[in-house]
Order: C-alpha cells, then structure tokens, then sequence
C-alpha cells in the first residue's frame, strides 16, 4: 500500500506541445492518502485514462514526477512500481481453470501454496466464482471472465496500489451492483490504495471515499460524495453530479443579494468577485422549495419517478429543476423560493466564497 504523489504532472500525446489546450493532462499537484480508495470521474476523453496510465507506468508523463511513499517512480516499469491493474475487457488465460488464473499472480511470487490455496478461496467467495472453480475460464461468458480479472487484480496483499479501469463494463446491471458493493467492502477489510476510473457517478459515489472529477484535461474537484453535492466547486461538477444536475443561471451580485432576470434573490454572505467575470447562480434541484409563496415560474413538465417528482419549469427564461416530494401538490400558479444556504455564486465557472 502507498500514498501517491502526483508532482507538478502534465502530458501531451504532441511533443510539439505548447499552449496548455494542447495537453490531454493539464497540470495535476496532488497526494493520494495510502489506503485511500479515489474514483477519476468525469465524460469520454477527459484524460482519465492518462492520468491511470501515469500512475501505472504505461504512460511516461511529459513534465513531473510520480512518488510511491516519496520514492520517485517515475522512471520505473508497471511491474517494479508493484501495482495490479484490472482493465475494461477480461484478461485471463484460456486454457487454464479459474483456480489456477486466480493462483497465477501468487505463484508467479512464489507464494507458499497454503497461503495460495486461502487467498484464491477468499476470492473466488468474493466474486461468486466458486461454484466454478475447477473449469476452464475458455467458455465462460464475457461476464465470468471479468470477475476472474477483477479476482486477479485483488488476489495479491502486497500490491502498493490496485488501478481499476471502467473494470464493470462488461458486467450485467445485478452483478454490478453486487460486485460494486464487494469491491467498497473488500477496500475497507485491506486498506489498500485503489483508484477506480468511471465515467459512471453512480459507480463512483459507491466506490470511492475521494471522488476526483475531471473534466477537459483538468482535475476540477477532489472530493467527498457530501462535497461534490453539497459545494460543487467548478460548474461542470454541478452538472455531472446528481440526477438531474444543478440548476446554473446568468446573475448580477450586488453585495449579498443576486439578480436573476427581474427577481431579486437573498444570499447567504456577500461573494467577493473580480469584475468582468462572468456570473452564475447554482442551486441545486432538491433546495428549490415548490408552492404558493415565492417568485414565478412556469411548468413545462411534471415526471414522476414513483419516490419523488421532478418539475420542470421556467425561471426568468431560464431552465429551472425542481426536485419535489412525491406527495407535492402542484400549483396552478406555482411559485418558488431558494434556500439561501443552498445557493452557490460561479464566476466564470468556478464557485467563490460567500463572506457572511
Ligand atoms: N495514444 C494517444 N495519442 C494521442 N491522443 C490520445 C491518445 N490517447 C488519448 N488521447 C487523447 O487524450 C485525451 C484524453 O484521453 P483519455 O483516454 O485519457 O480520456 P478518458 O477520460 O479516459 O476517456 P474514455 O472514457 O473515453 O476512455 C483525449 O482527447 C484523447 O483523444
């Protein structure tokens, strides 16, 4: 197990590299607790990948310096670094059983076969392989093959981090679940350091204490599930976190009140900001309060998800979401009102401070 540092990172796939657009992986400066388990969240192309391949030593980055437990990594291979890895798509041995794909990254250490035999056992329990251990994995579904490669990627204990990439792709709905559940378990029993990338919230609000949301090349928020929710720090997170996303709208600040359109709304303090900036308001669904009372909106749709509902409305011209209990009772001229702990100010997309 290791904490990880990731110092003054950037990458370009160009050696002509110069602006920072030209670079898949702009610059990343952070530690990564030993033990801690960390999702990269964030859409196709963000530079998840890159930022995985960087710690695991497939990708030589093209500035900074990676550290195991302040020991710099950067020039060592995948397999001196000591990490597993569990890819997208199974990666086993055909014509060996399951037992002995299980076995193999024990073995290869020269693992005493005891030990062996406990560890294997442990994992085929885990991913609801024992019923199969003994067969051939040639044959066995897309599926069953991924949980072996998950099995592999989690039979070592002494391994300085476990890398995970999108590794429940191929995984039906059910076992997803099952296995997402196992994986949050199995980190608490071992304390290893994982980092998991998905592009999938869920997966990664399940997973991962430390949620890392990347966006456009750029580490945009490290963070608790709470955090992300509660204080999204860049308008993206807003966006990508909670279903459905944050509500953002263009404001004027005036001290600690914002100005939406022709409505004047309370703040909870007065945001410092720098002029020319381009503001938005953010609030999210579940803190706009639906009733009588309050500033107009207009109803555009009403989806009912059998726990809650979402109203769909217009706020000033502006997209407004509402998340509302299911027992809402929707007003012919439906008004609303914000909690004022619950707004936040974006200056050019990034949240600022609210002084009381
Ligand atoms: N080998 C490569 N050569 C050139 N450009 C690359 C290469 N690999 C990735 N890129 C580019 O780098 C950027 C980041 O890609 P990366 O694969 O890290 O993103 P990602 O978030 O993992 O996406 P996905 O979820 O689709 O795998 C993208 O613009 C991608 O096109």
């Amino acid at each position: 197990m290791a904490r990880i540092n990731l110092d003054h990172i950037r990458h370009a796939y160009s050696p002509k590299a110069k602006a920072a657009g030209d670079y898949a992986l702009k610059e990343v400066h952070h530690e990564w607790a030993d033990g801690g388990a960390y999702a990269l969240l964030g859409p196709s192309g963000c530079g998840k990948t890159t930022l995985l391949n960087i710690i695991s030593g497939l990708i030589h980055p093209s500035d900074g310096r990676i550290l195991f437990d302040g020991v710099d990594v950067t020039a060592l291979s995948t397999e001196a670094r000591n990490i597993a890895q569990v890819f997208q798509f199974p990666v086993v041995y055909d014509t060996m059983t399951v037992y002995d794909n299980l076995a193999f990254p024990l073995r290869n250490r020269h693992v005493p076969e005891a030990d062996v035999d406990r560890r294997v056992k442990e994992i085929l329990e885990m991913t609801d392989l024992a019923g199969m251990a003994g067969r051939r994995a040639q044959g066995l579904t897309a599926d069953q093959k991924q949980k072996i490669s998950l099995g592999r990627g989690l039979v070592r204990s002494d391994v300085n981090a476990i890398l995970f990439d999108e590794p429940l792709t191929v995984i039906d709905p059910h076992m997803k679940w099952v296995l997402r559940s196992q994986l949050k378990r199995l980190h608490r029993q071992s304390g290893f350091t994982m980092v998991y990338v998905t592009h999938d919230q869920t997966e990664a609000l399940t997973f991962a204490d430390k949620v890392v949301v990347m966006y456009d090349g750029e580490i945009v928020q490290i963070g608790t599930p709470a955090e992300l929710f509660e204080r999204p720090s860049h308008t993206f997170v807003g966006y990508f976190i909670g279903s459905p996303g944050m509500n953002f709208m263009p404001a004027a600040v005036n001290g600690s009140t914002a100005v939406v359109g022709e409505q004047t709304i309370a703040l909870n303090g007065a945001p410092t900001l720098a002029k020319g900036a381009r503001i938005e308001l953010g609030i999210r669904p579940e803190f706009v309060r639906l009733g009588r009372e309050g500033m107009p909106v207009t109803i555009t749709k009403v989806e009912d998800t059998g726990r809650q509902k979402i109203v769909r409305t217009q706020f000033c011209g502006h997209p407004l979401s509402i998340v509302a209990p299911e027992d809402t009772e929707i007003p012919s001229e439906a008004r609303v009102t914000f909690d004022p702990q619950a707004i936040g100010i974006y200056a050019d997309s990034w949240r600022v401070g609210q002084e009381g």
